[in-house]
């Protein structure tokens, strides 16, 4: 059996905007080479948990910790630096700049030239259809294609955890199961560490090896998939038990 170690760690993560708690005493686990999901419904909290871990929000209490290293409170640059890369929801690629030159952006953030040059035509060998749209502009993507640029460039920055934040969003489901496919074989290759946000509990019942389920800032239930493939405890946990046969 391969013993494996955390990589990252959330502990009793609190992070309010003004008034409002977004996470109430998060804690979480990604162990090295897992894929790990947190589903939850909207405004759970999902997007800002990853905010707060690659620095993009501050918090009011708790530790993150990154191959056991303290990351909570650095600049998202530092975090980046550590080898984390965040997919945020929305994908916030650059619409103006062409495919390639998007690409060039996330290999620039790596620091090693000839392996950005290299990784480009890695990232064009996995998704041939960046290499066939490479001298587009980004904005004229369609929106599976835009998430798939996002991806790759989170790749191009040679990350050890990719976080991506809901890759279904507005896309139809079989471009869904292509984005997944692909995500499967960045693993295999790469053997890199994968956090995502979902909303559908279906797709992460096919996708993850464990799951969080997250829901008015507080982590209701985490198992292995496996344990969870009847849907029924995932069900209860997203909705509240008043839903309870939803
Ligand atoms: N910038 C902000 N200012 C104020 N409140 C915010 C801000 N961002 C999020 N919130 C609130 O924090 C809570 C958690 O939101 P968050 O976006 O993290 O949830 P989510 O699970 O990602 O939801 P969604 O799936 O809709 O993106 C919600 O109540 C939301 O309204």
């Amino acid at each position: 059996m391969i013993e494996r170690t955390v990589f990252l760690e959330v502990s009793d993560l609190h992070v309010s905007y003004g008034q409002i708690a977004a996470l109430r005493g998060v804690s979480l686990k990604v162990m090295t080479g897992e894929t790990v999901c947190v589903v939850g419904p909207n405004g759970a909290g999902k997007s800002t948990l990853m905010a707060a871990i690659a620095g993009g929000v501050k918090a009011k209490r708790g530790a993150v910790t990154l191959a056991g290293q303290p990351i909570l409170g650095n600049k998202p640059e530092e975090i980046a630096g550590r080898g984390m890369s965040l997919v945020p929801e929305g994908r916030q690629i650059f619409s103006s700049l062409t495919v390639a030159e998007n690409l060039k952006l996330g290999g620039m953030l790596q620091g090693d030239a000839s392996k950005a040059r290299w990784m480009m035509g890695e990232m064009m060998d996995l998704f041939p259809i960046l290499r066939e749209r490479a001298s587009y502009p980004a904005g004229r993507l369609s929106g599976g294609e835009q998430q798939m640029l996002a991806i790759a460039r989170a790749i191009m920055t040679n990350p050890e955890i990719i976080m991506i934040d809901e890759p279904s969003l507005g896309l139809a489901p079989k471009i869904v199961d292509q984005v997944y496919e692909i995500l499967a074989e960045i693993k295999a290759r790469r053997g890199v560490t994968l956090l995502i946000n979902e909303q559908s509990s279906a797709r992460v019942l096919k996708h993850a090896d464990r799951i969080y389920v997250l829901r008015g800032g507080q982590v209701q239930l985490c198992d292995d998939a496996a344990n969870l493939q009847d849907g029924v405890a995932i069900k209860q946990a997203y909705f509240g038990f008043d839903r309870e046969g939803v």
